[in-house]
């Protein structure tokens, strides 16, 4: 797979070469503050050199300072954008229709603090750590060259230490951080859970419950979080004692026998010892941002599992049919979620160009799924399933969904306004051409009825459309779409008797001339179509016109005298 860092690999080294220079320009200031100290100790001024020296390194250094953060925290944004787009990209290749509530909670959580949390690590943590524990070489060949080769040996057998040390700790402390993702995820999950299904837990009192569910999972995380603070505070501690304490301490007492044996002057000495706090910069940093590279390397496995799940249907990389019919069919269609659970068995049904096709059949028969697998949000595991004579496994998806509306149980609205709900179905339609599918979809004087009119805020923020006008805004939009082949998925079955009318009325109207498969419970609803099929358990039991299907007294005709009964 793409590496997660490659759009921001350039910036990221070039952060690793300025921390290299900023390396080199404090290693240089910090010699020459030696020197200088060295001439003031042997009675005279320090060389005008030498000061100019240590003040051009000295802005060298503040500027590198201020540069590599500029060029991470860019990087970071940078990173942090393309990663969101690629995971959306990578959801829209999945298809959403398998999607439970727990994932999608997941999905907001990795969407937005995974993303950023690996991007910080990445573009701040990830590139300066690299250059810092590399620059112990640079600093100890600075030190063997200009100071004391002997010193330089003995501070060397330490040094591997260092990357060592910060192996360990990310080693020990990687499953608190998975832990703590794992967590932050499962809080954010039960949050839109809670959400989603706010009215629900109010109309059952359950809202304090709920609420108390919500604080456990809160707590969780907070003890997540906490846990990997203490493992940072350890590293803190082991780096400020043992190392940091150690090391300055070990090149004090060098500094002070090289000098009294005469090896080095008293400059060297300083420069010795300052030199040495820059050996231990790295674990330093690692120290401080600990958490954030934790955290970071957990979100980057989150966020790699995301990106390696496999979409449910493989599309095909072939050329789009310039002509094709809109007949569609179903031949020996076999489908299962799961494994041994067969949902569907060996389907088969023709709907001809402009027919209008109902499937019935009681719940859990496997309608929806007969839709999702002509919509090619499923594949089917046997038998062949023909759009306008493709098979539509060897065809791209986009064009089978091209050829397809559907007018579901529910409609989705985006925050927005009511034209931009609309332009989903067609971006480039003008003011007329949605006019004229609010008429079909008999929506039009609502909306001329509204002061914004099209520009009508919906979705979350704005307008609140009822049930049966989000279901006539879906029409508008089938409308608007033009695709030769309609399904209809029940979309009648969450509004009241009078949207029903206007819906149904509005039906009419959009099913003209076109091939049409319809997913009904309700029977008074299919009595008009040319053809109805019989779906019981997965299998076709019956098809026929209703007619034909009432002579038969099979499934339908039961199902329709019960109801006779029922409404009479
Ligand atoms: N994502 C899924 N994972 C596993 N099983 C599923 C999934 N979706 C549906 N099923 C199962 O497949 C079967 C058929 O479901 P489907 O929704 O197609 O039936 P349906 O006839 O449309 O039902 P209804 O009329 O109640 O909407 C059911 O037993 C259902 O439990």
């Amino acid at each position: 797979m793409e590496s997660l860092m490659r759009p921001i690999r350039g910036p990221v080294l070039l952060s690793v070469l300025g921390t290299w220079l900023q390396a080199l320009a404090t290693t240089a200031l910090l010699l020459l503050v030696g020197t200088a100290i060295g001439q003031i100790h042997r009675g005279g001024a320090p060389e005008t050199a030498v000061i100019a020296g240590l003040f051009a390194a000295a802005a060298a250094r503040a500027l590198l300072a201020a540069a590599v953060p500029a060029i991470t925290v860019r990087a970071g944004g940078r990173l942090e954008v393309g990663l969101r787009d690629r995971i959306y990209r990578h959801l829209l290749r999945l298809g959403a229709p398998l999607r439970s509530r727990e994932q999608t909670g997941r999905l907001v959580s990795t969407g937005t603090e995974a993303v950023e949390l690996v991007s910080t690590y990445y573009a701040t943590f990830l590139g300066p750590i690299l250059a810092s524990m590399t620059v112990p070489i640079l600093v100890l060949v600075a030190i063997g060259v200009f100071v004391d080769p002997w010193t330089a040996l003995i501070l060397a057998i330490v040094v591997p230490a260092i990357p060592l040390t910060v192996g360990v700790f990310q080693r020990g402390f990687a499953k608190v951080s998975d832990g703590y993702r794992d967590t932050a995820n499962h809080l954010a999950a039960r949050f839109l859970d809670a959400l989603q299904g706010l009215s629900t837990l109010k109309l059952f009192n359950q809202g304090t419950a709920h609420g108390r569910a919500l604080a456990r999972s809160s707590e969780e995380l907070r003890r997540a979080i906490m846990r990997l603070l203490a493992g940072n505070q350890v590293i803190l501690f082991v780096v400020d004692t043992v190392f940091s304490l150690g090391m300055i301490t070990t090149a004090t007492v060098l500094a002070m026998v090289r000098m009294r044996e005469g090896a080095i002057d008293a400059g060297e000495a300083v420069a010795l010892v300052l030199l040495t706090t820059q050996l231990v910069e790295p674990l330093d940093k690692v120290g401080q941002f600990f958490y954030v590279g934790m955290g970071g390397a957990a979100a980057a496995k989150e966020i790699r599992a995301q990106l390696a799940e496999k979409p449910a249907v493989a599309d095909t990389e072939t050329q789009a049919p310039e002509r094709a019919g809109s007949d569609v069919s179903f031949e020996g269609v076999s489908f299962a979620y799961l494994p041994d659970t067969p949902v569907l068995r060996e389907v088969g049904f023709t709907i001809a160009p402009g027919e209008k096709v109902a499937l019935v059949g009681p719940s859990g028969s496997g309608k929806t799924t007969v839709a999702a697998l002509l919509q090619r949000n499923l594949d089917p595991g046997g038998g062949v399933i023909r759009v306008g004579g493709h098979d539509i496994t060897s065809v791209p998806a986009a064009w089978v969904r091209e050829q397809i509306s559907v007018v579901a149980q529910s409609t989705y609205l985006f925050t927005g306004t009511l034209r931009d709900n609309l332009l989903v179905a067609a971006p480039d339609a003008d003011d007329e051409r949605l006019w004229d599918a609010l008429r079909t979809a008999n929506l039009d004087e609502f909306v001329r009825g509204l002061p914004d009119g099209l520009d009508t805020p919906t979705g979350e923020r704005g307008l609140m459309l009822s049930g049966g006008q989000a279901q006539r805004t879906a029409i508008a939009r089938a409308v608007l779409k033009d695709s030769p082949i309609l399904v209809l998925d029940e979309p009648t079955s969450n509004v009241d008797l009078e949207s029903e009318a206007a819906i149904l009325a509005a039906l009419d109207r959009l099913t003209v001339g076109r091939t049409v498969l319809m997913i009904a419970h309700r029977l008074s609803t299919v009595r008009d179509a040319d053809r109805i099929v019989v779906l019981e358990d997965g299998l076709v039991t019956e098809q026929g016109s209703h007619d034909e299907l009432m002579t038969g007294g099979g499934h339908y005709a039961r199902a329709v005298r019960r109801t006779e009964v029922e409404t009479r």
